[in-house]
């Protein structure tokens, strides 16, 4: 069997960490291959290796049997590999069609850039392939799964064939995500090869033929997709035993912590976002807010956080009218809050990652007095908060949190939130893009808050989630709650129904 491409012991080290530790990956034409691992096992590394982004310290690349040296990403191009990364490269104020031809312009068209031409070869590829762009809109007025439509056309439009997705599905809502498993299905059958980084094994199990797994660096082999389960997988991964059910004692109410009364909001683009939103929750509690991406989810907490400001309505801590509060009395009042887009809202990337632990509080003490910040203090107390959420980075504190892997980075901030004792925890995604083992360890940690009569107000896109780990489910719909239910006595079937209007068609509350 000749295989498309041959990563064979491929070694790459940052300081103090060996991210890839002799690695092999072989891929079949034509197949989907998926790569497995915890977050910080080096998969996001060995693929920029593959693309040419990082210089591999050892091993050698074999694509379509014939050694290579990919010095740089143009080579990877030129080869016809085509990488969709984690976060995506593209330039926002331009527009699809310019993001496309980016670095590829001045070959096209005898040395000038053709945009009209251009723009129609890309509503032809996304024809073809059922990617639905608008050509000439631009990249910030379109939505994440438009964009991640973009980098794949980017890929297509250049002609690459062996195509790396590094968690695509991450940002997607489940219906963009079945949409993207079709055209991925559509491409291998074309005879083009596809490895994709997932830590969801549903997915793996549902598209790929083999799969990879690395475990802190080191390849641990490779399986064929259909004789194992996913069970089976969580373990490879993980290197013990997952349990995938949630040990959760039922919840003991308290008095309301938090109370949003009548809230109406408008969106960014000034368009009503929340209609007289109302819901309350309980200590002891996690409240789940089910709800279709773009329903109000992110307005709602930017109003309850203090990040955007309410037309009416008020919102009460404990008791107190906080609707007036700027960010930081309402954080001081008792809110944390895990955002759902860890690099815009959670980390400062060019810091450390102990001064990212001290964003809310570096004016209190320990951690300062007298305007002067206290480094003992401070280290201790990121010491503590690596040791407690077993955050794994190459320089411990001192890491700069843009070098740290995406499931990293997110228990960082988990771990600074919970440490606060915050009254009202608001965990936006909290387990987006993280293996299962460390969203086995993000719901414990969500339901010891509850258990220690804190309030949760949970939102999240992944139904299977909000299920599990809620006691009570708030359905969210064009924004307006259409549904409170019992978690124990619900089921997916009831909630997608009010999640695509039903609830308000029947009039229900
Ligand atoms: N540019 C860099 N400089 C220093 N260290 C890095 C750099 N890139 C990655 N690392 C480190 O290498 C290790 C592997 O990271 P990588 O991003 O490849 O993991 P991953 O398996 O893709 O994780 P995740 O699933 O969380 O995205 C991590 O410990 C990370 O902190």
């Amino acid at each position: 069997m000749e295989y498309v491409i041959e990563m064979l012991n491929i070694t790459k080290e940052f300081p103090g960490i060996k991210a890839n530790d002799n690695i092999t990956l072989q891929v079949e034409p034509g197949e989907i291959h998926a790569l497995l691992g915890e977050n910080g096992a080096g998969k996001s590394t060995l693929m920029s290796v593959l693309f040419g982004m990082y210089k591999p310290d050892g091993g050698c690349i074999k694509v379509r049997g014939k050694e290579v040296k990919i010095t740089n990403p143009n080579v990877a191009t030129e080869l016809g590999i085509g990488m969709v990364h984690q976060h995506f490269k593209l330039v926002h104020n331009f527009t699809v069609t310019e993001n496309i031809i980016l670095g590829s312009e001045p070959t096209l068209f005898g040395g000038c850039v053709d945009i009209k031409k251009a723009a129609k070869r890309v509503a032809e590829l996304s024809k073809r392939y059922n990617l639905h762009v608008d050509p000439y809109a631009k990249i910030e007025d379109i939505s994440v799964g438009m964009q991640q439509r973009v980098e794949i056309l980017k890929m297509l439009y250049r002609n690459a064939d062996i195509l790396i997705f590094d968690e695509p599905t991450a940002v997607l809502t489940p219906q963009e995500i079945d949409h993207l498993m079709k055209i991925m299905k559509q491409l291998t059958a074309e005879g083009k090869s596809i490895i994709v980084i997932t830590h969801k094994l549903k997915e793996i199990k549902t598209i790929a033929k083999h799969c990879t797994i690395i475990r802190k660096g080191k390849g641990i082999g490779t399986v064929v997709v259909d004789e194992v389960t996913e069970q089976d997988l969580a373990d490879l991964m993980v290197g013990r035993k997952v349990t995938f059910k949630l040990d959760k004692k039922e919840a003991k109410m308290g008095a309301p912590v938090l109370e949003v009364n009548d809230l109406c909001v408008k969106n960014a683009r000034g368009v009503d976002a929340l209609k007289q939103l109302s819901l309350t929750v309980y200590e002891g509690e996690i409240l789940g807010v089910a709800g279709i991406e773009g329903n109000g989810q992110t307005e709602l907490i930017e109003a309850i956080t203090g990040l955007r400001p309410a037309d009416r309505g008020t919102v009460k801590l404990g008791g107190e009218d906080i609707s007036r509060l700027s960010v930081r009395k309402r954080t001081e009042a008792g809110i944390g809050h895990i955002p759902e887009d860890r690099h815009k809202h959670g980390l400062v990337l060019e810091y450390s990652l102990e001064d990212n632990f001290i964003l809310q509080t570096y004016y209190q003490q320990p951690f300062s007095k007298g305007g002067i910040l206290n480094r003992q203090a401070i280290r201790e107390q990121s010491e503590m908060l690596i040791q407690r959420f077993d955050v794994r980075s190459g320089q411990g504190s001192q890491t700069i949190t843009r070098s740290m892997s995406g499931g990293n980075q997110q228990k960082a901030i988990i771990g600074r939130e919970v440490v606060r004792s915050p009254k009202l925890l608001i965990a936006a995604q909290p387990t987006r893009g993280l293996d299962v083992g460390a969203i086995e360890y993000v719901h414990r940690e969500l339901i010891e808050e509850r258990d220690k009569g804190r309030g949760v107000l949970l939102i999240s896109l992944e139904l299977d989630e909000i299920l599990n780990v809620s006691d009570r489910i708030a359905v969210i719909y064009e924004g307006e709650i259409v549904g409170i239910l019992d978690a124990a006595k619900t089921n997916e079937q009831e909630i997608g129904l009010l999640m695509a209007g039903a609830g308000r068609e029947r009039g229900e509350q």
